[in-house]
């Protein structure tokens, strides 16, 4: 594991979620997590973890500076902390639609910058992260990459992919949970208790994950072996479809890149 102190700046939802999932191997002693409501990350602060709205401190104490912060807050948080940025650091953002030309903007030309797009499941190391550089090295490119390796799969991408991975890979999880809760509530009315319910629908959708990553099959050769002619399997299936499933997916995937893009 990295042995680099940590920053992270922006310790909300992503960059809590990314402090959790690194302290399952990092020391605590060896991170810095900021916010102006510095109290909200006090669980962090019991567990040894450097809590502060001190910017500049978490910058001057860390060597790895990941950027977790709304993308309206980074032009100004950036320019507040250039001069404190050096060459020795690497700077992460995981922040959407604010492109690493725009980073490099507000920084010293000389300052390796990687972008990361991850998701919320690295809180528990099942985070997809994809990963792009212009101007970093090969070792730190590894270095972040060893980083979010602990938080679960990376795969390294080209910046221009960047948008369309935050769509699929980080939005991502709130489509699967929208599709799981909707599991959830046809599961009540068929029967079942709502904690039932969730354990089944949760477990359900992580075994057909495992059949597509474990096996490598498309998903259709999967559903396949499930359909039994003239079955209840096809008759739902058929009658998700009718009522738009595939389409509305894709087209709500659709939506929130252009949401990303239209400015
Ligand atoms: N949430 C997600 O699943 C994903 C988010 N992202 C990207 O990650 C970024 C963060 O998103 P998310 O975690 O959801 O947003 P949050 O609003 O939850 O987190 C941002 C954090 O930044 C803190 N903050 C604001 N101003 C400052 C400052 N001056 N110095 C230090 N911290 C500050 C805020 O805390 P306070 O109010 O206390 O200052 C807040 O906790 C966004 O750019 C988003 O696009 C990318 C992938 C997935
Ligand atoms: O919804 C958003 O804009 C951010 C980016 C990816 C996940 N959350």
């Amino acid at each position: 594991m990295n042995h680099d102190t940590i920053a992270i700046i922006g310790g909300g939802n992503l960059g809590k979620s990314i402090a959790q999932g690194l302290l399952k191997q990092h020391n605590p002693s060896q991170m810095y997590v900021t916010r102006t409501k510095v109290a909200l990350l006090d669980d962090l602060k019991a567990i040894g973890v450097h809590t502060t709205s001190d910017n500049i401190l978490a910058v001057q104490q860390s060597k790895i500076l990941i950027f977790a912060l709304k993308p309206y807050r980074i032009e100004s948080v950036l320019k507040e902390l250039a001069p404190y940025i050096t060459e020795n650091h690497l700077v992460i953002s995981v922040i959407s639609d604010f492109s690493i030309e725009q980073l490099k903007s507000c920084v010293s030309d000389t300052v390796q910058i990687v972008r990361a797009m991850p998701n919320t499941a690295a809180a528990i190391g099942e985070s997809l992260t994809c990963l792009a550089t212009k101007n970093a090295s090969a070792a730190n490119m590894s270095k972040a990459k060893l980083i979010f390796d602990s938080l679960g799969e990376t795969i390294e991408i080209d910046e221009s992919l960047m948008d369309a991975a935050t769509v699929l890979g980080a939005c991502g999880i709130a489509y699967v949970l929208r599709f799981i809760r909707a599991m959830i509530q046809g599961g009540i009315e068929i029967g079942f208790d709502a904690k039932t319910a969730t354990k089944i629908a949760s477990q359900t959708v992580k075994g057909a994950s495992e059949l597509l990553l474990q096996n490598g099959n498309h998903p259709e050769e999967e559903i396949d072996k499930v359909t039994t002619p003239k079955g209840c399997t096809i008759a739902g299936l058929n009658e998700m479809e009718h009522q738009g499933f595939s389409s509305s997916l894709i087209k709500g995937i659709k939506t929130s890149i252009e949401t990303i893009q239209k400015d």
